[in-house]
């Protein structure tokens, strides 16, 4: 699967998707990642990216032309043209449902916003789909965007060492993970459930289920209302 991010600091994805699971995918080249910087398609003299927005108001919008030229320099060649992603808190907030669907894509462009935002033709031009990560404000799209190729490229196929890595984590089946513990058997007074050291594998399973679905009614209700 690859990812081609549109954004302003493409080192912030070179230091932080190099490493841990999604490191060792590009390593094993399962998924590729590659962070097109905007500006180097900005054909002003000083390299200027954003200008004061139409009727006024405060910050600074980013120019389209940048934008949409990068987007040119990667779709130029292509036979299809990929999903394009705009991370804005306007998209819809991302869930495991979206993540999953997503997984399925072969090539997507994640679009990196800063400032105020895009200027909207951009949008009306080569977006397709825009995705937010929760109704809070950042800084820019960089960050939704590591939330998207992170949680997106865990499910594809060899990422993770077996679908159990993912099978049981939360939210996955609509429900919360049920507790881990590893050693040592006893830690500040408090020990291992005995199920857990039964070697009952049957019977560690139903416990498991059972948390699952006892912190999910504890913690986070809701969900149990969307389990079809
Ligand atoms: C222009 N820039 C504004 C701030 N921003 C977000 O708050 C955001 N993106 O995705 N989920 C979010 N929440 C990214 C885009």
């Amino acid at each position: 699967m690859r990812f081609d991010v549109l954004t302003l600091f493409p080192d912030i994805f070179h230091a932080v998707m190099k490493e841990s699971i999604i490191g060792r995918a590009q390593e094993k080249n399962i998924i590729e990642i590659n962070a097109i910087n905007i500006r180097d398609f900005s054909k002003d003299k000083h390299k200027k990216v954003d200008d004061y927005p139409y009727g006024g108001g405060g910050g600074m919008v980013m120019t389209p032309q940048p934008i949409y030229d990068a987007y040119l320099s990667i779709v130029k060649d292509l036979p299809h043209k990929p999903k394009v992603i705009y991370l804005s808190p306007q998209g819809k907030v991302l869930n495991q449902k979206k993540v999953v669907e997503l997984s399925k894509e072969k090539h997507l462009i994640l679009l990196c916003g800063h400032y105020e935002g895009v200027d909207e033709r951009i949008i009306e031009e080569i977006v397709d789909e825009e995705i937010s990560i929760g109704d809070y404000v950042l800084t820019g799209g960089e960050i939704p965007a590591m939330v998207l190729i992170d949680s997106v490229s865990r499910l594809v196929p060899d990422v993770l060492p077996s679908e159990d890595a993912y099978k049981n984590e939360s939210h996955y089946n609509g429900l919360l993970e049920y507790p881990q513990y590893t050693r040592p058997y006893e830690f500040m007074g408090r020990k291992v459930p005995d199920i857990l050291l039964s070697g009952h594998h049957a019977k560690i399973e139903e416990w498991r289920k059972e948390q699952s679905l006892k912190r999910t009614l504890e913690k986070r209700p809701d969900l149990l209302k969307k389990r079809d």
